[in-house]
């Protein structure tokens, strides 16, 4: 389980945006959140935007859509260039078929959920998706305070994986930070969602580098506990 550490540049600086992405190099994505006023109380960026970033970095773009009629929207984010595309599943009328559509179009296909909505009635999709993003806070900002309570959810989730034998990676994304990591990595996350606690430190590529080391040492430990 390879630890990835995605800057969500909702913490950057939008008026210079490709600056930002070149102060995390070594970032394995870039996650960009993206924001409609409508499934969330906040209003951030779009299908330009995207477009734009995609020719401005080499780092691949992790499209998070916190908006409404993702089945319409998720579809033309995988043709502005981004290389995973998150829709929610609270916003999605048919994730399968968006799912694979997201796929068919030459991107990583995941899916996201809220904090209050479980797992469980979607353990027969899984196979259906590249990733599965926990959130670890309520979407809509940065900056807020992890939810410890969403580790159960991570640990189920890891379980589910395993189960079914998947090579489905485990995004957490909300409150990410040296403090918190661990207890994520521990929990079965592989993938780490970071804004504030990369683009507040005064040196962003080394703060990815920190969040690295510590989600790698609890992983490997937590492998060698089990034997592989
Ligand atoms: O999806 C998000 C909020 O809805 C952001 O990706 C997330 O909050 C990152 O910011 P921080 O690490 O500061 O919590
Ligand atoms: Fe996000």
């Amino acid at each position: 389980m390879a630890v990835q550490i995605n800057p969500s540049i909702l913490s950057a600086d939008f008026a210079r945006l490709a600056e930002e992405a070149k102060a995390v190099e070594g970032a394995d994505w870039l996650h960009v959140d993206v924001m409609d006023n409508h499934f969330v109380p906040n209003l951030t960026l779009g299908v330009p935007v995207v477009e734009s970033l995609a020719r401005a970095t080499d780092i691949p773009l992790d499209c998070h859509l916190m908006i409404e009629d993702a089945d319409r929207w998720a579809p033309q984010y995988v043709e502005a260039g981004a290389g995973s595309v998150t829709f929610h599943a609270e916003a999605a009328a048919a994730p399968i078929r968006l799912a694979r559509e997201i796929r068919a179009k030459g991107a990583r296909a995941s899916m996201a959920l809220k904090p209050a909505t479980p797992i469980e009635p979607y353990e027969d999709l899984l196979p259906e998706l590249d990733m599965l993003l926990i959130m670890t806070v309520e979407p809509g900002f940065g900056g807020q305070a992890f939810l410890d309570l969403m580790l159960p959810k991570i640990r189920r989730t890891r379980e589910l994986i395993s189960k079914h034998g998947l090579e489905l990676w485990l995004q957490v994304d909300g409150g990410v930070s040296a403090s918190t990591i661990e207890r994520c990595a521990e929990a079965g996350a592989d993938v780490f969602v970071a804004g504030s606690a990369v683009y507040g430190a005064a040196d962003p590529a080394q703060a990815v580098r920190a969040l690295r080391t510590q989600a790698e040492t609890v992983s490997a430990a937590a492998a060698w506990a089990c034997g592989h």
